[in-house]
Formats: C-alpha cells, sequence, structure tokens
C-alpha cells in the first residue's frame, strides 16, 4: 500500500459566457489568485474576503491544456499503468463548465469540438496519454484496455454503450457488491480497446445516448451522471505476476436551484434526483473530511447509486481528483461558496491507494522473495564454511597448504577483503566476518586447528539451525496460504449469502409497500362497513310490500325492526307470534325466495319508501279484513 494520499482538488472558473455578457451579469466576487493557489471571495456587503486554498487554481484564460498539465494528470496515469486506482471528476452547479472540463463537447453545435485540440476535454487527453503511459512500460508487461461507460439518470443506472437497454421504461442496470469491497454493475458492456482511437469511438458512441436537456441556466446541460471507466489489466509475463486497475472519469451532473432552471414537469422531477444524490454525495464528503485519524464514522455510500460507485474513489484505495467548477456571475455566488466549500472539504479528505495485485500473484510474489533471501543466507552459510575449510588447510600442512609459524595473518581478511594464497583464492564474505572476530584481528595470527575446528563446528550447527528455521517459515508460509485460501472460500461464500440476503430485502421492501396498500384499503373497507352497518342499525326494518316481498330472507336469525314501531326490536320468533295474535296483517311468504339477500342499498331507511309500505300495509290490511268479512273487490 502507499502511504495515504489526500484528494487533490483543483478550482477552475469559466469566462463569463457572450449571453451573461449581453445580459449584465458581472462578477465583482470571486477572484482567482493563481501565486497563493488561492480563491477570494468578497463578502455580499464587499467589505470582507475570504480566502479558500486549493492544490491549482485557475482562471477564465486557462486552456485545456494547462489544465492538463497543472492538475498532474500524467503522474496520476504513471500509477495507473502500475496499478493504482484513480478517479478524476469533475463537480459544481449547473452550467459551471464540467461537461467542457471533461468532455470538451460542443452540445449547441451538436460538433464534438474534441477534433479541435486546443479544446480537447481531459477525456481525449487522458486516454491518449495513457496508452503513450502504457508504450514506456517494459516489454515483459502485456497491457490490455478495457472501457465501460455508463450514466446514473434518477437512481437508475443505464449503459451508454448498450442502446438496447437505453429504452424508456427501462429498469436500469442492477449494481452488486464485489468481494473488492467495492459496487459494481451488473450486465455492464466491456470493450477490449487495443488504441486510444478505440476507447474515444465507443466513448462519442456513448455520448449520443446522454440525457442532455435545455433550461435557463444551460441551453445543453446533463441530466445525468456519467462515469467512463478505463480498466487496466498488467500481465507480467516474465515473473508471471497480474495486477489491473481502474481510472474513473466522472462529469456529474450539476446542482440546481429549482427557482433558477424554471424547470416544471419531468424536468423538475430530474432537478430533483440530480439535486438528491448531490446532497447525498456532500454528506459523504462532509462525514470523511470529519474523520479524525483512526475514527470511522458512518459513511452513508449506499444512499444513492453515484456515491456507491464511488466508494473507492472517495475515502477508499484510489488516488483522486476533483475538479470545481465555479460560474463567475455575481448571481451564483451562492453556488459559487457552497462549490467552494464542499471543494475545502473534499480536500482534506486522506484515501489510501493500493496496488491492485491478483491474490494469487501477491503471494507467489512474496513467497520469491522469501526463497530469494533464504538462498542468500545459504550461500553465505557455504561461503562460511569454505573459508573455514581453507583456513583449516592453512594450518594443517598435511591436509593443504603451508602457512610460516607466527606469521602475521593480514588485516584485510578481516575487512572481507581477498585473501590470495599460492593455492586457494578465498573469499571472504561480509558474514564470516563476524564469525572470525573471535581471532582478534589486530593480534598476531595464532589461529590453532582446535579452534577452528570449534569454529567449523559452531558454523555447522549455526547452519543447521538456519536450515531448521527456513524449514519451519516454510512450513508456516504453507499453512497461512490454506488459511487463507480457505478464508478467501468463506469470504465468497458470505459474499454470495449477503447477496442473496440484499435480494430478499429487495424483494421484501416491494412487498411490504404492497402489504401498505392492502392493508390500508382493509382499512376503508372496514370503517365503510362500520358506518354501513351503523346506519344498518339506526334503518328501520319495513314489512314487505307485494312487489317486494320476496326480497325477504326469513330464514336468517337477524334482528328486525317493525315498520310501526321503529326502535322495537324482534326476530323471526318473535315476529311469527306477533302475526299469529295478528294474523290479518299476516303476510304471505314466498318460501322459494327465503334465501334472497336484500340489496344492502334497500336496506337504508327512506322516509318516502317507509311511507308507502305503511299505506301498503293499510290497504293490505283492510282488504284482509275485508276478505274475512266475506266481502268481494
Ligand atoms: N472554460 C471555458 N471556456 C469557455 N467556455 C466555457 C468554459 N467552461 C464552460 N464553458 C461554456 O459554458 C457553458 C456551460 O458549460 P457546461 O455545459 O460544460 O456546464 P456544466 O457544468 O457541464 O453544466 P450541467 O451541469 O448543466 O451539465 C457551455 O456553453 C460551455 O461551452
Amino acid at each position: 500500500m502507499e502511504s495515504s494520499t489526500r484528494i487533490s482538488v483543483a478550482v477552475r472558473m469559466r469566462p463569463l459566457l457572450k449571453e451573461e455578457q449581453d445580459q449584465g451579469h458581472t462578477n465583482s466576487k470571486v477572484f482567482i489568485d493563481s501565486g497563493e493557489k488561492a480563491i477570494v471571495v468578497s463578502s455580499t456587503d464587499q467589505k470582507q474576503q475570504k480566502k479558500y486554498f486549493f492544490d491549482c487554481v485557475f482562471d477564465e484564460l486557462t486552456t485545456q491544456e494547462e489544465l492538463f498539465n497543472y492538475t498532474k494528470i500524467p503522474e496520476l496515469l504513471k500509477k495507473v499503468v502500475q496499478g493504482f486506482n484513480a478517479t478524476i471528476f469533475a463537480y459544481g452547479q449547473t452550467g459551471s463548465g464540467k461537461t467542457f472540463t471533461m468532455e470538451g463537447y460542443d452540445y449547441n453545435s451538436l460538433k464534438p469540438i474534441i477534433k479541435e485540440s486546443d479544446k480537447q476535454g481531459l477525456v481525449p487527453r487522458v486516454v491518449h496519454s495513457l496508452f503513450s503511459e502504457i508504450k514506456t512500460m517494459p516489454q515483459n508487461i502485456e497491457y490490455t484496455v478495457y472501457a465501460t461507460y455508463m450514466q446514473v439518470y434518477q437512481e437508475k443506472i443505464y449503459d451508454l454503450l448498450n442502446p438496447a437497454q437505453l429504452k424508456p421504461n427501462s429498469a436500469g442496470l442492477k449494481m452488486r457488491w464485489s468481494k473488492h469491497d467495492e459496487f459494481y454493475v451488473e450486465n455492464l458492456y466491456v470493450h477490449p480497446c487495443y488504441n486510444a482511437t478505440e476507447v474515444l469511438t465507443h466513448f462519442h458512441a456513448g455520448l449520443k445516448n446522454k440525457v442532455m436537456a435545455s433550461h435557463n441556466l444551460n441551453s445543453a446541460s446533463s441530466r445525468s451522471h456519467c462515469i467512463l471507466s478505463l480498466i487496466i489489466e498488467g500481465v507480467d509475463t516474465e515473473a508471471g505476476g497480474i495486477f489491473s486497475s481502474k481510472l474513473q472519469l466522472v462529469d456529474l451532473a450539476g446542482s440546481e436551484r429549482v427557482s433558477m432552471t424554471g424547470n416544471e414537469g419531468p424536468a423538475l422531477k430530474e432537478s430533483i434526483e440530480i439535486n438528491k444524490s448531490l446532497f447525498t454525495l456532500r454528506q459523504v464528503i462532509t462525514t470523511l473530511s470529519g474523520n479524525r485519524e483512526g475514527e470511522s464514522a458512518f459513511v452513508p455510500y449506499r444512499d444513492s447509486k453515484l456515491t456507491s460507485l464511488l466508494k473507492q474513489s472517495i475515502g477508499g484505495n484510489s488516488y483522486c481528483l476533483m475538479i470545481a467548477c465555479l460560474s463567475p456571475s455575481d448571481m451564483y455566488y451562492d453556488e459559487n461558496i457552497s462549490t467552494l466549500t464542499y471543494a475545502t472539504k473534499a480536500n482534506c479528505i486522506s484515501n489510501d491507494p493500493v496496488k491492485n495485485l491478483d491474490p494469487k500473484t501477491k503471494l507467489v510474489k512474496d513467497l520469491r522473495k522469501e526463497i530469494k533471501g533464504l538462498k542468500k543466507e545459504l550461500n553465505e552459510a557455504y561461503e562460511q564454511i569454505n573459508m573455514l575449510t581453507g583456513l583449516a588447510n592453512i594450518n594443517n600442512p598435511k591436509k593443504g597448504m603451508k602457512v610460516k609459524e607466527n606469521a602475521n595473518f593480514p588485516i584485510d581478511i578481516f575487512q572481507g577483503q581477498k585473501y590470495q594464497s599460492s593455492k586457494n583464492n578465498l573469499q571472504i564474505a561480509p558474514r564470516t566476518k563476524s564469525a572470525i572476530t573471535a581471532v582478534r584481528p589486530n593480534e598476531p595470527f595464532a589461529l590453532s586447528l582446535e579452534m577452528l575446528s570449534e569454529n567449523l563446528h559452531d558454523s555447522v550447527k549455526m547452519i543447521k539451525d538456519l536450515m531448521g528455521s527456513n524449514q519451519k517459515l516454510k512450513d508456516l508460509v504453507n499453512e497461512l496460504s490454506n488459511i487463507k485460501k480457505n478464508q478467501d472460500a468463506e469470504i465468497a461464500q458470505l459474499h454470495a449469502e449477503n447477496q442473496n440476503l440484499l435480494e430478499k430485502v429487495e424483494s421484501l421492501e416491494n412487498e411490504s409497500s404492497v402489504v401498505g396498500k392492502l392493508q390500508q384499503e382493509k382499512q376503508n373497507l372496514i370503517s365503510r362497513l362500520s358506518a354501513l352497518e351503523r346506519e344498518n342499525r339506526q334503518a328501520p326494518v319495513i314489512f314487505p310490500t307485494k312487489e317486494r316481498k320476496n326480497e325477504w330472507a326469513w330464514k336468517s336469525k337477524r334482528t328486525i325492526v317493525r315498520a310501526d314501531s321503529p326502535g322495537q326490536f324482534i326476530d323471526k320468533d318473535h315476529y311469527q307470534r306477533y302475526q299469529s295474535v295478528r294474523p290479518s296483517t299476516r303476510v304471505k311468504m314466498d318460501r322459494s325466495a327465503e334465501s334472497t339477500e336484500p340489496a344492502k342499498s334497500e336496506l337504508s331507511p327512506d322516509s318516502k319508501i317507509r311511507d308507502d309500505t305503511l299505506s301498503s300495509l293499510s290497504v293490505l290490511y283492510n282488504k284482509t279484513r275485508a276478505k274475512n268479512n266475506n266481502t268481494t273487490f
């Protein structure tokens, strides 16, 4: 891992546009102090000034090329081809020049001005420079570059390089959590590119699919956040290692004050969604900038798709460059202050760039390093043995060369330099110096054979110990790599489980909204029912007229109310008894219709129906009486 590095921030102020000048806009409050790398802002009453300091500041006259060079993008690209991730993103209010800075694409004329070299935005410059950088790398590293291009529009992710997926009402692509501690987009088209032209061809194709619109503050405003990602994969054909890095070039949609844009209807919805995701981005920046070293407050990355996708760029393992764009007009004073405030906060955020080595490659690399160290130690040990054997031979005339008795041993030998003998050419390694220290260099040479054998014995013992500890180390490495393998498998399993759980949560969230609606409906029905019951209870039951008698449900045990005596309740038996007492009023029943349920609406009291019924009943009563008295009619 590289040492922590802060997010670099460059601030660029665009010139006043012609239409702004025509409308009389001026800039009397925001100034660029290139010497101090500061933006100086006067208060609204012009009495006070505040300075905001950044890594670079650029005034209205800054060219695209100057911006590219002074922001040290070429150095950033060197890191990318070595295996580090990097992100460059443009931030600022709508119309402040983000798209101009990133793309250099003139949407007004609908012509790509990237062909005019001086107007080229950062994207084409970065792409060309990246491939040039790759060419400077050692031949044994083979590179492949892959490109993806997506947009986040109204909290949905669309593949700008897959027109089939861009259909209206498309659900967008799903975002998943990877085991590399970052979000990735599922089913995004990945295009291998073998030169800058291929990348830019995809880029231009994607630009045509971007959602753009016109409003009061920008005639060609990006309505989505666009992310061009270049994945750079390097294979070391000699050492056998693999690494991959990601370079993200992000053109954010601009924050906008709805009252100023004049947006309505769907455009207003777009504005709200843009502001929501930028709000989350600002929250992420604020939380991370407030973190003291060692602290880890909760960072709301997951609250928006944009911040989820930028998780490793802001407070993660990437190098990051933020380009904050300002509109010079005094009209945008508040927006500029807000941009400068968040740019200052972002400048305090630390990232920890990590070289993205393939885990196996990393293990192999570590083991190779260790083996190299062990071999070196072993060589030194052999040299020591050789040297001691040589010394033993010097002192043992029978076995080897002759040395004059009491001869002074050259001091050189103790400084690790060559000692020339008539027969042997002994090379003394630095390590042997310690083993021979017992000889005391400045004294006359008086090594006895016993001393030498003793030294030899000690050396052999030391070598055995070393080999033993080497073996232990190797065992430990094996054991650790096994543990790591198991942990990797467990992590993969946990990721899979996590994924399932996320899907379940998603489906539960969907279900819970349906359940909520059903509960609401149920509640409405219950209240309607109780209202009907209340109404029903208050309503007097009307005795049937001749025409409606089939509608009564006599079989039921329902409590009914007498029509001629509202409020007095009787049940079926009660009613029959009542009829037997007053036979003249008995109504002849049609049994076939007993089970017919009267319509609810007809149970409702209606004074007119009641009056009609009462009069019918009295007619019926009179007729019955007349019949009983044998009166015909
Ligand atoms: N440095 C510049 N020099 C000249 N013209 C510029 C510069 N920056 C921006 N412009 C012009 O200003 C206008 C608005 O710029 P641009 O569309 O890039 O803004 P934006 O921040 O991307 O807006 P939005 O968020 O709405 O997409 C464009 O016409 C663009 O050509």
